[in-house]
């Protein structure tokens, strides 16, 4: 298992390319299971996640192509059953349950489990699935879809006690394209991801409207044809250097983003007393560290508001803010993993009831610390990044599903780190 060494003390200078987005990334790869032709897919970040989804589809029996950013995929005959062995390694390989039961009139895909940042069920899609038709069975540990007789367009409200689902939405809307009628799903997911998945979608064939706001409309129709696209810029992953540019920066340029995207971040960068400067055409900025800094308040919410993705990256910034601040995570109320690792570095933070309250330090000293989960990896390797000392952060793998090249990315910025391959 690789692990990353970071010393800490040297300043970030210089500029970074985003990469294309992984959540934008990993249902788009799903959906070329919609048609039979071939779907060009450009921008797709070299991350562990977006390889095991090619994986899956080439498990399914798609002709997949990979060329740096570009995938081809041709879902000429395709099988309806996804492997465990490949689909228990991550969660986001529910989003291929939509897509196949509206191919093959069949799904069976294995039920997830929870994970690390909380307990993660898929009630939603089921629901909505159902709603349009589906008969839903479990066995073995897999759910098995069925709709021998094709779907039927539905009304659907998506609403859980915990806000819109992400992945719900798009496993819904994309199983919506091929069913009879039209669909409308209430209370759905507004994330820029499930917009470009429905753009992806439109530029197919299918008819989606109100994608990007709380309700979506699609008319099925008979079939999809094959498209190029290419994927939008990764928020989080901008948002991650927007904090470590914070933290450890003398100017920091960020290109290939979206100023749209980063409001709500950009806001508490802001407000914790940095400087961020977007370019005319909002594809580009750079943060300069504040001076005069200061604790915050945020609550995680689902899109346009403060995402739970970068809820650990901010709170790596904050425990070096003079001041209190104050992070509630109100969509995984459990995602505080990191927490436990950034006192070991002499972070002075205490978690009650989903809530992280932060009392700023000087400075953190090195520590050996752990990875738990994806953005947690990065929480800790920006706390290192000025840490007292070299910090090493073991289990890597978690950071590599998500952050395409980090260690590379942070060396050509000026960061002295290395993997050390194990
Ligand atoms: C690959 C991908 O895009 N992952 C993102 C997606 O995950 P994902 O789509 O899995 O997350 P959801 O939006 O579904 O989860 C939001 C909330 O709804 C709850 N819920 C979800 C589904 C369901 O059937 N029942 C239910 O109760 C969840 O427990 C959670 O509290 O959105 C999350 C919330 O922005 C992000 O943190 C993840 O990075
Ligand atoms: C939680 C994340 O991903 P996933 O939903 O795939 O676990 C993430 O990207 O932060």
């Amino acid at each position: 298992m690789d692990k990353l060494v970071v010393h800490g003390g040297s300043p970030l200078r210089g500029s970074v390319n985003i990469s294309g987005s992984k959540n934008a990334s990993l249902p788009i790869l799903a959906a070329a299971i919609l048609s039979g032709e071939d779907c060009i897919i450009r921008r797709v970040p070299d991350v562990s996640d977006t390889n095991y989804m090619i994986q899956i589809l080439s498990a399914l029996g798609a002709d997949v192509e990979r060329s740096s950013g570009t995938v081809r995929i041709t879902c000429a005959d395709i099988s309806d059953e996804a492997p465990y062995e490949l689909v228990r390694r991550m969660r986001a390989s529910i989003c291929v349950m939509g897509p196949l039961l509206a191919r093959k009139g069949r799904a069976v895909v294995s039920l997830p489990g929870g994970c690390v940042i909380g307990d993660r069920p898929v009630d939603l899609h089921l629901r909505g699935l159902e709603a349009l038709g589906a008969k839903v069975e479990f066995e073995g540990g897999n759910i098995i879809l069925t709709a021998p007789d094709g779907l039927r367009g539905a009304e659907i409200d998506l609403r859980g006690s915990n806000g819109p689902t992400v992945l719900g939405t798009d496993n819904v809307m994309m199983a919506a394209t091929l069913a009879e009628g039209i669909t409308v799903i209430e209370s759905a997911a507004a994330e820029p991801e499930v917009l470009d998945l429905a753009n992806f979608l439109n530029a197919m064939g299918a008819k989606i409207e109100g994608a990007g706001t709380r309700r979506i409309t699609i008319e099925g129709v008979k079939e999809l044809r094959g498209v190029e696209h290419t994927v939008i810029p990764d928020r989080i992953e901008a948002g991650t250097f927007m904090a470590a540019a914070a933290l450890a920066g003398e100017g920091v340029t960020l290109n290939r983003i979206c100023r749209e995207h980063l409001k709500a971040i950009t806001e508490q960068i802001i407000k914790s007393g940095h400087r961020v400067e977007f370019n005319a055409e909002g594809d580009s900025c750079t943060v300069y560290r504040g001076e005069e800094l200061r604790g915050c308040e945020i609550s995680t919410s689902p899109y346009p508001g403060y995402p739970t993705d970068m809820q650990a990256q901010m709170t790596a910034l904050l425990v070096t803010t003079p001041g209190i601040s104050l992070i509630k995570d109100t969509i995984f109320p459990q995602r505080f993993m990191h927490c436990s690792e950034l006192k070991r570095m002499g972070a002075d933070i205490k978690v009650d009831n989903g809530t992280a309250i932060i009392r700023g330090v000087e400075k953190l000293s090195a520590a050996p610390v752990m990875a738990s989960d994806l953005r947690a990896s990065a929480a800790l390797v920006l706390a290192a990044l000025t840490a007292k000392g070299s910090t090493e952060i073991s289990r890597l793998y978690h950071i590599d599903r998500g952050y395409e090249h980090i260690d590379e990315k942070l060396l050509t910025l000026g960061a002295a780190v290395e993997r050390v391959k194990g």
